[in-house]
């Protein structure tokens, strides 16, 4: 059996005698409690200057997972130079695991192995709540798996479409004649989707709002330390969210009273799969009030920073890359000509746009928005002929197997034609794969189509800067929020 490499021991008093400066060392302390949501501050360069300048010295434990975590090409493309495909190291004496390539992926991402589930972070679980589908495992997962699939089925966001096409062209109709942060703007739009799409939130006004400052807080929770002590990010975070379930008690009771009803995901799960509060029967297929709150957030948390930066970077691509414009330019000019006049969209328009979605998974594949899977096992396996012990924290790195040349050659270009053949399994992971796979994928692909439909068909645009680095959460962002400025064709 392989041994598993490890990192040369150091601590944090390593870290200052090699420089590092000190949100270097705050990152540090992110990455270790609250893994895998990262949050780190260290500028991507200056990560990459680490590595290279000094690799010997600087290769150390915690440090070399968050200078690693900045580079363009992932963690395991640096440690592959000098020690293999599966790393060993710890972070806060946490024996942490960074694996890559498509067998690590198959054993990790397929549940064959039954007991290998997500690794959430403490200040993940304590704002999703017990009953998220991101918190639970096993059986209980694959229920709460066959109760959201309905409400986000091609069939359920049918019903959503004209919302989304309407929205899609309110906003770039405001984006000519004045700068345009194109991912503040993203984020604005997914939201009102994703709102509307679960509650019937409306796109504008005070409960819009409220809604918003209240999953902005949230949202923050996952970059800070979770420390339940009033005034810090965190208790802020969990107030908010307290406010957040009052407002889903209030509207799932006036449902329940049978005012205000919609045709929107929480409607779906209160009419065929709801207990009415939380002891009303033991029907186990049916979802508790906890439960779909719990699920709620989970959605929102997981689809709306996703699907902001996959809106953001194709855009991106899409300025940096006049070839790939030009095509899809002519599929868009295609539909929209064979319309015959009129602006919107029609649901059997957005379903033949084959060079737009090889558009989304090229992008998906450069940018890699979710850089690393996290993963833990209640007894020890095997990955790559190396045992990992239970408990261990096991993490994928996605954006090394994204550019791994021999399955992308030309790794760095930008070429929607990769996905003209179908690849092999588990070596394109922009969804994810397997039991965990995203389920609200059919709904950012749509939000993306249409929005993608308008901008093409209507604007033009170009960079205000440059800057490509990118603004290392989580989530992966363009740092400089790609300010552009736009004109009608
Ligand atoms: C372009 C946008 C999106 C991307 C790139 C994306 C990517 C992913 C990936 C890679 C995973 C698997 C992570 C893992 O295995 O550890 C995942 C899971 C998940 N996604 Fe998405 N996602 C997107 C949009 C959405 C949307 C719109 C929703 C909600 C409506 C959503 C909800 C979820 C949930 C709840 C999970 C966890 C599933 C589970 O644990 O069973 N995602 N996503």
């Amino acid at each position: 059996m392989a041994a598993i490499v490890e990192a040369p021991n150091g601590d944090e008093k390593n870290a200052r005698e090699h420089g590092l400066a000190s949100d270097r060392r705050d990152a540090l302390v992110s990455v270790g409690l609250l893994q895998p949501f990262w949050c780190l501050r260290l500028r991507q360069e200056e990560a990459a200057q680490v590595c290279m300048s000094s690799s010997v010295r600087l290769c150390y434990q915690s440090t070399v997972s968050i200078s690693a975590l900045h580079l363009d090409h992932g963690f395991s493309l640096f440690v592959a130079v000098s020690h293999g495909r599966v790393f060993k190291t710890s972070i806060l004496g946490r024996p942490t695991v960074f694996v890559t390539g498509r067998e690590a992926s198959r054993v990790l991402l397929s549940g064959k192995d039954g007991s290998v589930r997500l690794n959430l972070s403490y200040a993940g679980k304590q704002v999703l709540g017990p009953t998220s589908l991101l918190t639970t495992a096993g059986e209980e997962h694959k229920q709460l798996r066959r109760l959201i699939a309905e409400p986000l089925s091609v069939d359920s966001l049918k019903r959503h479409f004209q919302f989304i096409d309407d929205w899609a062209i309110k906003t770039l109709e405001g984006w000519p004649g004045r700068p345009v942060l194109v991912l503040e703007e993203a984020s604005t739009f997914t939201l009102k989707v994703i709102t509307s799409i679960m509650m019937s939130l409306e796109p504008a006004g005070g409960e819009q709002d409220e809604f918003r400052a209240n999953f902005k807080l949230i949202s923050s929770t996952f970059a800070s330390l979770p420390l339940k002590i009033p005034g810090t990010t965190f208790h802020r975070g969990i107030q908010a969210r307290n406010r957040m379930y009052a407002m889903l008690d209030s509207m799932i009771s006036r449902r329940r009273n049978g005012e205000h009803e919609r045709h929107d995901f929480l409607q779906t799960l209160l009419r065929k799969h709801s207990k009415e509060g939380e002891d009303g029967g033991d029907d186990a297929n049916k979802l508790t009030d906890t439960q779909l709150k719990d699920n709620v957030l989970t959605l929102l948390i997981a689809g709306h920073d996703t699907t902001t930066a996959a809106l953001t970077w194709l855009i991106k691509f899409l300025g940096d890359n006049p070839h790939a414009l030009q095509i899809l330019r002519e599929e868009h000019g295609r539909i929209r000509d064979a319309r015959n006049g009129g602006t919107h969209l029609t649901w059997s328009e957005v379903n033949s746009m084959p060079y737009t979605n090889k558009v989304i998974s090229e992008t998906l594949r450069k940018a890699t928005i979710l850089p690393w899977f996290s993963r833990k096992a209640p007894q020890d396996f095997t990955v790559d002929g190396h045992t990992i012990k239970r408990d261990w924290s096991v993490n994928l790195d996605v954006v090394s197997m994204h550019h791994d040349e021999d399955v992308f050659p030309d790794p760095e270009k930008f070429d929607p034609s990769r996905f003209d053949k179908p690849l092999k399994p588990y070596s394109f992971l922009g969804f994810g794969s397997g039991p965990q796979m995203c389920p609200g994928m059919h709904l950012a692909k749509l939000e993306i189509c249409v929005f993608i439909h308008h901008l093409i068909c209507r604007y033009k645009w170009k960079p205000l800067d440059e800057d490509s680095s990118l603004h290392a959460t989580l989530v992966r962002m363009p740092k400089n929020k790609y300010p552009i400025a736009v004109e009608p064709l």
